[in-house]
C-alpha cells in the first residue's frame, strides 16, 4: 500500500492548514522536519520545516504509530501557517519523497480495511460531516459508535435462531419438523419484519434529519417566489424584479423555523421558452421539485389564472404542496382555484399564517424522527429493503421448504455482511468512499 497525503482543513488562506500523511513511508516526512525522528518526536514542540534546503516554516507535527492512528497505518499530521503557498511547496517535496495524494475517502477506506471500523462506521464519518441539524449529527455519532452495527448484530442473530432449526432439519430429514420448531422460525420473520419495517419506516425522517427539511417555491415567472425567498431568509439574498424570467437557476438558502433548520430553494420561473439558459434553469427547478419535501405553489393573485399557472398546479398533483396566492394587496383577480393561504410578501399580509403552516407541517416530520435509533443511508436502505422483500415472502408460506428457506436466510445473511462490509466489492467500496471528501 503506498503512501498518501492530503491537507484535512480547507486550502485557504487561514490560522492554520492541517495535512495527514499515512502509509508505511509516513515518517519519511521527518527528513524534511529539523530534528525530528520517530523515537524523540513530541507533540507539542516545533520544527523547522524544510523544502529544497530552504526553511519555510514552524510546524507542529504529530506522529501516530500504527496501528494506533485512525487509519490503522503510521500517521503524521502536520499543522502549517495556514498559507496555500506554504503548503504547495511542501506538497512538492512530500511528491519527490513518494507521498502520491489521497483520493477521497481513502483515508477512512484504509481505517476500513485495517478493521479499525466496519462500513456503516465509515459511512458515519460522511454523515457526521455533512448532517444540516443537531440531531442528525446526534445520531451520526451514534453510528460512529456502532449503533448501525449492534443492529445488524440483532438482526443476523434473528436470522440465524430460524436458520438454525431449518439447518438441523435439514441434518436429520427423517424426523418430522414439531410445530413448536416451525413455530420458532416463523415467530423469528415476524421480528424481523417488525424491525426491518422500523428501519425503513425511519429513512425519510431520518434523511429530513441530516439534510435539514427541503421546501421549493414553485410557480410561473412573476408571481414573487424570489420576493417570498428573501422575505423568509430576512435578506436580499434572491434578485427580484417585475422582468419575468429573473431566476434563471435555483437558489438554496437555509433558514430555521420553530427550532428545525430548513433548507429553502428558490427557483426558476416555469413556462415554455425557448431561451437555451432558462430552459436549462426550468429542467432543474424539475428535480428540485420532486425532492422536495413541501413545495409552495405561488400564484399571482392579481391576475387571472392562467395556463401556465393550470401547468403548475398540474405537475405538482401527487406532491407535498401548499397553494399560496401573492399579491392580495392588489385588486383579486384570480378565481376557480382552491388555495390553502392568501399573502402579500410586500406588506406581510398572512404571512404569518403561511409560516403558521409550514412549522406545523415541519414539526410532524420531526415528531417521525425518532421511530428508530438508527440513521440509515440511502446504500443502507437498498439492502433492508430487499432483505424485508425476502423475510415477507417466507413468512407468507404455509408450510417450510427446507431447501429453499435455508437458501433464502442464508442470502440475507449475506446481504446483512455486505451493509457492515463484513463482506465487501471492490465496486461497494468505490461507490462509499467516492462521495466523500478529500483529506477524509
Ligand atoms: N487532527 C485530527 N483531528 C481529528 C481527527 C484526526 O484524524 N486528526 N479525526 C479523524 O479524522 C477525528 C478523531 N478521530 C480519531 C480516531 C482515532 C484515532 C486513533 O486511533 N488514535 C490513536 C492514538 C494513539 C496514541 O495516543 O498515540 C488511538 O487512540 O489508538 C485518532 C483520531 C476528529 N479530529
Ligand atoms: N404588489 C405586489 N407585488 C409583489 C409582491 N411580491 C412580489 N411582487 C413583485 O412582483 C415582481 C416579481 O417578483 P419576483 O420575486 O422577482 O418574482 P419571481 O416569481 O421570483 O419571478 P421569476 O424569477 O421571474 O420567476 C417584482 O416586481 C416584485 O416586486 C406582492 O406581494 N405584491
Ligand atoms: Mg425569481
Amino acid at each position: 500500500m503506498n503512501t498518501i497525503y492530503a491537507a484535512i482543513s480547507p486550502l485557504i488562506s487561514s490560522a492554520i492548514i492541517a495535512v495527514r500523511i499515512s502509509g508505511d513511508k509516513a515518517v519519511d516526512v521527518f527528513k524534511l522536519l529539523n530534528g525530528a525522528d520517530t523515537e524523540s518526536i513530541q507533540p507539542r514542540h516545533v520544527y523547522n520545516l524544510k523544502y529544497q534546503g530552504r526553511v519555510t516554516d514552524d510546524v507542529l507535527a504529530v506522529f501516530f504509530k500504527a496501528p494506533n492512528s485512525y487509519t490503522g497505518e503510521d500517521v503524521v499530521e502536520i499543522s502549517f501557517h495556514g498559507n496555500p503557498l506554504i503548503v504547495a511547496e511542501a506538497f512538492k517535496d512530500f511528491e519527490e519523497i513518494g507521498f502520491v495524494t489521497a483520493e477521497p475517502g481513502e483515508f477512512t477506506k484504509r481505517a476500513f480495511l485495517n478493521g479499525k471500523m466496519d462500513l456503516t462506521q465509515a459511512e458515519s464519518v460522511a454523515e457526521l460531516i455533512s448532517s444540516k441539524t443537531l440531531q442528525g449529527i446526534d445520531y451520526s455519532y451514534q453510528q460512529l459508535k456502532g449503533s448501525m452495527r449492534k443492529e445488524i448484530e440483532y438482526i443476523k442473530d434473528l436470522f440465524i435462531n430460524a436458520l438454525t432449526i431449518i439447518e438441523a432439519h435439514i441434518d436429520f430429514p427423517e424426523e418430522d419438523i414439531e410445530d413448536a420448531h416451525a413455530r420458532i422460525v416463523f415467530e423469528n420473520l415476524e421480528l424481523l419484519k417488525a424491525e426491518l419495517k422500523g428501519i425503513l419506516s425511519s429513512y425519510d425522517s431520518h434523511r429530513i434529519m441530516r439534510d435539514g427539511y427541503r421546501i421549493a417555491i414553485a410557480g410561473k415567472p412573476n408571481t414573487g417566489k424570489s420576493s417570498l425567498m428573501n422575505y423568509l431568509l430576512k435578506e436580499d439574498r434572491a434578485i427580484v424584479s417585475d422582468v419575468a424570467g429573473t431566476t434563471r437557476d435555483y437558489i438554496e438558502s437555509s433558514f430555521v423555523l420553530n427550532g428545525i433548520p430548513v433548507s429553502l430553494v428558490d427557483t426558476a420561473g416555469l413556462r415554455t421558452t425557448s431561451d437555451a439558459v432558462e430552459q436549462a434553469g426550468i429542467i432543474r427547478t424539475g428535480e428540485v421539485i420532486r425532492d422536495a419535501d413541501l413545495v409552495l405553489v405561488l400564484l399571482d393573485g392579481s391576475e387571472p389564472l392562467d395556463d401556465e399557472d393550470r401547468a403548475v398546479l398540474e405537475s405538482t398533483i401527487g406532491l407535498k404542496r401548499l397553494v399560496v396566492v401573492n399579491k392580495s394587496d392588489c385588486p383579486v383577480q384570480i378565481q376557480g382555484v382552491e388555495y390553502d393561504c392568501m399573502v402579500s410578501v410586500k406588506d406581510g399580509n398572512g404571512m404569518p399564517e403561511l409560516l403558521n403552516i409550514c412549522a406545523g407541517l415541519v414539526s410532524v416530520a420531526d415528531a417521525d424522527r425518532f421511530g428508530k435509533a438508527v440513521m440509515v443511508t440511502a446504500r443502507q436502505r437498498g439492502y433492508f429493503v430487499r432483505i424485508l422483500d425476502t423475510v415477507e415472502r417466507l413468512s407468507g408460506e404455509t408450510e417450510i421448504n427446507f431447501d429453499i428457506f435455508e437458501y433464502e436466510l442464508n442470502s440475507s445473511l449475506r446481504l446483512l455482511s455486505e451493509i457492515t462490509g463484513l463482506s465487501y466489492t471492490e465496486d461497494i467500496l468505490t461507490n462509499i468512499f467516492n462521495n466523500f471528501c478529500i483529506g477524509k
